[in-house]
């Protein structure tokens, strides 16, 4: 199969620091992706250059290559706003627009793009929530403000919003670190319906959680990708001797 992403000899940068060092990694599409390793070792750093987010840093460098669907992420001429709309991020703190109500906050993406039409933003808006799995717990408050959802609530409402405008991956930043158990375990449900209409890579430092919900793992050390594979693999018979330290929790 034809990856959905390719990173090939990828190095990242902030100034003279390198945080990320020749990664190679193919990512298959319609799958959830695990990112694991200890703190500082990359993986954020690493997911964020997926959605272009480092042109926003001062002094931050992206080095190799990124190809989306065989087209090259930081190519001459490519526009990162473009880029950026064909990618989703779900951040670790949910992070809903405080001023809008639970509709805005799903269609805003759509109303950027210049979608006016009343019934095609409320089809987009209950196809979102139903996708995220949220639905049935706000379809009769959908003009109350976003704020007032519980916190496990809000997350599934960002993950909606960025449903709403069909990313082709959707990147998630530790999504459930500050969640209760019950709004995670909906979380991590809700990643395997999500397999069908998107693909998924996850930074986690829950190693339950990346085996309860990845399809492949790929655990960094100090910038490198030490190994990548499927997650059963990674978690029961690793090659390299530091994955396995980590994944027995020796370490980090
Ligand atoms: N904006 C920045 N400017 C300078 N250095 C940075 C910046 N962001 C991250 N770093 C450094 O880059 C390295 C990798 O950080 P990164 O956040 O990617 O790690 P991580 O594996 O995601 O960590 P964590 O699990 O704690 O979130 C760290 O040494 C960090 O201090």
């Amino acid at each position: 199969m034809t990856p959905l992403l390719s990173a090939r000899n990828v190095s990242i940068f902030y100034g003279d620091k390198q945080a990320v060092r020749d990664v190679n990694l193919d990512i298959q599409p319609g799958t959830v992706n695990a990112l694991i390793g200890p703190s500082g070792c990359g993986k954020t750093t690493f997911l964020r250059a997926v959605n272009r987010m480092h042109d926003l840093t001062p002094g931050a460098r992206v080095t190799g290559t990124l190809l989306l669907d065989g087209e090259n992420m930081y190519g001459p001429g490519v526009d990162p706003v473009t880029m950026r709309r064909r990618v989703g991020m779900v951040f670790q703190k949910p992070n809903p627009f405080p001023t809008m109500s639970v509709f805005d906050n799903v269609v805003s993406g759509l109303k950027l793009a210049g979608v006016r039409d009343g019934k095609r933003l409320m089809e987009v808006a209950e196809r979102s929530l139903r996708g995220a799995a949220l639905w049935e717990e706000v379809k009769d408050r959908l003009k109350t403000p976003a704020t007032g959802l519980s916190g496990g609530q809000q997350q599934r409402l960002c993950i909606a919003r960025a449903l709403a405008v069909e990313p082709e991956i959707l990147l998630m930043d530790e999504p459930t670190s500050a969640l209760d158990p019950a709004s995670t375990a909906k979380i991590e449900d809700l990643m395997t319906d999500l397999k069908k209409v998107t693909t998924i890579i996850i930074v986690t430092h829950n190693m339950h959680q990346a085996a309860r919900v990845s399809d492949t793992t790929s655990f960094f050390l100090n910038g490198d990708l030490v190994e990548h594979g499927v997650t059963d693999q990674i978690f029961t018979s690793p090659r390299d001797e530091r994955t396995e330290a980590y994944v027995t929790g020796r370490f980090g």
